[in-house]
């Protein structure tokens, strides 16, 4: 007999030039799963997944939109797939109207962890304040207890900001000070010399970064008594590029400089073991099957889409969906009900699909997926340093098991850690 279909929605941000075009890579990672999971006879026996999906450009308007075209055309959807944060803020607050549950690959706001808001909200995507114990536990390392922040003023940063300031509090580390900025850092970076900051954290875009990175070395805050922790996400070679378009009055010679030796941190989004996943394949297979559908869609080998590093997250979120749905039937069979009596209105099912995606457990391309009770991803991180122009792998870090796992590959020049303030030696 032919499958029946359990129906979902799928927002994508891909065209546009605001915000994140993760789609790009995301929209075919989801298809790849769609073709996994619907060839798995021992997942929603009987049925097969449908996904019904739309550009929403990253444009939250575009995004709500794309939604009510969704939930008003039949057929009725099961779940939501969501892109970027600022579409998310619109649709996890508007969904709950309809019972459903969404789930998005692709949005760090760490606003969204907010369950009184986002009552049914998920996420394969970590919160961005994911990166925060990460920090923490290196400045712990290095016996660094008093540090700077520098931030863009974007909602994203801001809220980062607030949790990394409660676990510096919690862990005793003393915050000299917190300079932000909307588009030009050169203040900022010029009161952060004025405070002796050594340590500092910065939280930026990437053309943000390379305007700060500039100030950094015009105010000669980098070297051997400074250490930076920037985010990890920017393309490697960040530092050297758009010099000339962005108008920076650096040149890629200076901004290397000043990036010697710079920290970053960054979740992990490729499973890091060789382990074969629920799918069969290991995060090393859904590489290359992932390059051969951007190919199959036109992408040229150099020209790496947008969302590539998060494609496994869309990947797994679609596992994520078969899973609950395949849990919610079972559960529904034993008191002789069927999810095919979902309704928008229908409150009892809802409470299922939630309690099911609540428990989602699994190994998955982009690693172990589980959500905390916030509905946020749990994920590893990783520290890096940019040594001599490339970026080496420092450790990994899980704050949930407190594991700190280093490789004691960090260089410091004269191989002496950087102090956290000036020491002032007596003459004995
Ligand atoms: C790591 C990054 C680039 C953070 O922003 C996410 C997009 C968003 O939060 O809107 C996508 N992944």
């Amino acid at each position: 007999a032919t499958p029946r279909p359990l129906n979902i929605g799928g927002i994508f941000p891909i065209g546009g030039s605001d915000g994140w075009q993760g789609g790009q890579a995301c929209q075919p990672a989801a298809m790849l799963a769609m073709e996994d999971v619907n060839q798995r006879p021992d997942l929603l026996p009987g049925y097969e997944l449908n996904l019904a999906w739309n550009d929403s450009l990253c444009e939250p308007g575009l995004g709500a939109a794309v939604m009510y075209d969704l939930l008003y055309n039949p057929p009725t959807k099961l779940m939501l797939l969501g892109g970027c944060s600022t579409v998310c803020t619109t649709i996890g607050e508007a969904a709950k109207m309809w019972n459903l549950v969404v789930l998005s690959y692709g949005s760090s706001s760490p606003a969204l962890s907010d369950r009184q808001r986002f009552p049914t909200f998920f996420r394969t995507h970590p919160s961005a304040t994911v990166h925060n114990p990460t920090r923490i536990r290196v400045m712990q390392k290095y016996n660094w207890s008093r540090v700077a922040i520098i931030q863009q003023a974007e909602e994203v940063f801001i809220s980062t900001v607030e949790d990394l300031e409660v676990r510096c509090k919690d862990a005793g580390i003393e915050i000299v000070t917190r300079q932000s900025f909307l588009t030009d850092p050169t203040d900022a970076v010029r009161n952060l010399k004025r405070q002796d900051a050594r340590i500092i954290v910065g939280l930026f875009y990437v053309s943000a970064a390379r305007r700060v990175l500039c100030e950094i070395y015009k105010n000669k805050l980098y070297g051997k008594s400074y250490v930076w922790f920037f985010i990890g996400w920017y393309e490697d070679n960040w530092f050297e590029n758009h010099l000339v378009e962005e108008n920076l009055n650096c040149t890629r010679e200076e901004m290397k400089q000043a990036a010697e030796g710079h920290l970053t941190t960054e979740a992990l989004m490729w499973n890091k073991d060789n382990e074969k996943t629920i799918s069969g394949m290991t995060a090393g297979d859904f590489r290359l099957r992932l390059n051969q559908a951007l190919i199959d869609r036109g992408y040229e080998n150099q020209s790496t889409p947008v969302g590539y590093q998060e494609a496994p997250l869309a990947y797994d979120a679609i596992w994520s969906v078969a899973l609950a749905l395949n849990k919610t039937m079972e559960v529904l069979a034993a008191v002789n009900r069927s999810i095919e009596e979902f309704t928008y209105t229908n409150e009892e099912i809802a409470r299922e699909l939630y309690k099911a995606m609540n428990a989602t457990q699994f190994l998955g391309v982009s690693g172990r997926v589980a959500f905390s009770t916030d509905g946020d991803r749990i994920a590893w991180t990783q520290v890096e340093q940019m040594i001599d122009g490339r970026y080496h792998k420092l450790g990994y870090y899980h704050v949930q098991t407190d594991n700190l796992t280093w490789f004691n590959r960090e260089q410091w020049i004269g191989s002496k850690v950087p102090q956290d303030r000036t020491i002032v030696r007596r003459q004995l």
